[in-house]
């Protein structure tokens, strides 16, 4: 295990397109033809700006922050689905991501098929993988659905199955963004559980959630996004307070 993990992000901002389009009707485009007229630019959109945290092993953080805050942009910069316009973002230690459920999975071949595909990309090693196989049936319960093509999964199954591969082996950095929402309330139950055990001294977790109860059971710092700033960075309870009395 890492001793060392650690997630870097130093002045990081992110700037998306915002294509207007749909605003503008044919006939619209028609008369802005006819006058020599272009259709809008895009509109430039910074959904983060100049964000920098660094997050060492043993620490638990969760993200917080209205609609659009930025939070699970975040995520996905730190997992490198996106680059940052400015800034850079470092990470040492091996990544498990879970941002949307099901994402990784290939809906023609079967849960258990999927394991080992997910598993794989994770990279797992071979003995991991038939490990895993075991474990994660045995976690999700789903023996009579394991050999299913997975597009006939509820978003329920999707979620245990991903939860279960993306944790059954003790990920250095362990990223969930939303992750219960569609779950039915045992499987939340044993999936808090687990994450509750998971975070030792030499462990990262990262987790987007509206769920402030969640938060403050599973994590010991909270990062509050607003308009794709950090508003506050801190204990759990001091940041949780401010953000419900002075937030949304
Ligand atoms: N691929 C994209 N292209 C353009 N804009 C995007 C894209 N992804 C996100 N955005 C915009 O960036 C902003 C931040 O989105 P993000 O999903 O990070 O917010 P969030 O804090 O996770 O919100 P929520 O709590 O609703 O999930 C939003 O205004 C969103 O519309």
């Amino acid at each position: 295990m890492n001793e060392l993990s650690e997630i870097n992000v130093e002045g990081v901002s992110l700037e998306f397109k915002l294509y207007q389009d749909k605003h503008t009707s044919i006939k619209e485009k028609f008369a802005l033809m006819l006058r020599g007229q272009h259709s809008p630019q895009p509109k430039q959109f910074w959904a983060l700006k100049d964000v920098s945290l660094n997050i060492v092993h043993g620490e638990r953080v969760g993200i917080v922050g209205h609609n659009g805050a930025g939070k699970s942009t975040l995520l996905k910069t730190i997992c490198r689905i996106y680059e940052p316009t400015f800034g850079t973002v470092r990470v040492a230690g091996k990544v498990a991501p879970l941002l949307e459920i099901g994402a990784g999975f290939q809906p023609e071949i079967s849960g258990r098929e999927n394991i080992y595909l997910n598993g794989a990309i994770l990279g797992y090693t071979r003995p991991q993988l038939e490990k895993i196989e075991r474990e994660v049936i045995e976690f999700t319960g789903m023996q009579d659905f394991i050999d299913t093509p997975v597009k006939y999964y509820s978003t329920g199954m999707y979620m245990k199955l991903a939860f279960a591969i993306a944790t059954a082996v003790h990920p250095e950095i362990l990223i969930l963004d939303e992750l219960f929402a569609g779950g039915d309330a045992e499987f939340i139950a044993r999936a808090q559980e687990r994450m509750a055990s998971f975070v030792d001294n030499s462990s990262i977790l990262v987790f987007v959630s509206h769920q402030t109860d969640l938060i403050r059971r599973l994590c010991n710092r909270v990062i509050w996004m607003d308009h794709g700033q950090i508003r506050e960075d801190g204990p759990t309870e001091q940041v949780l307070t401010n953000y419900l009395h002075k937030g949304e």
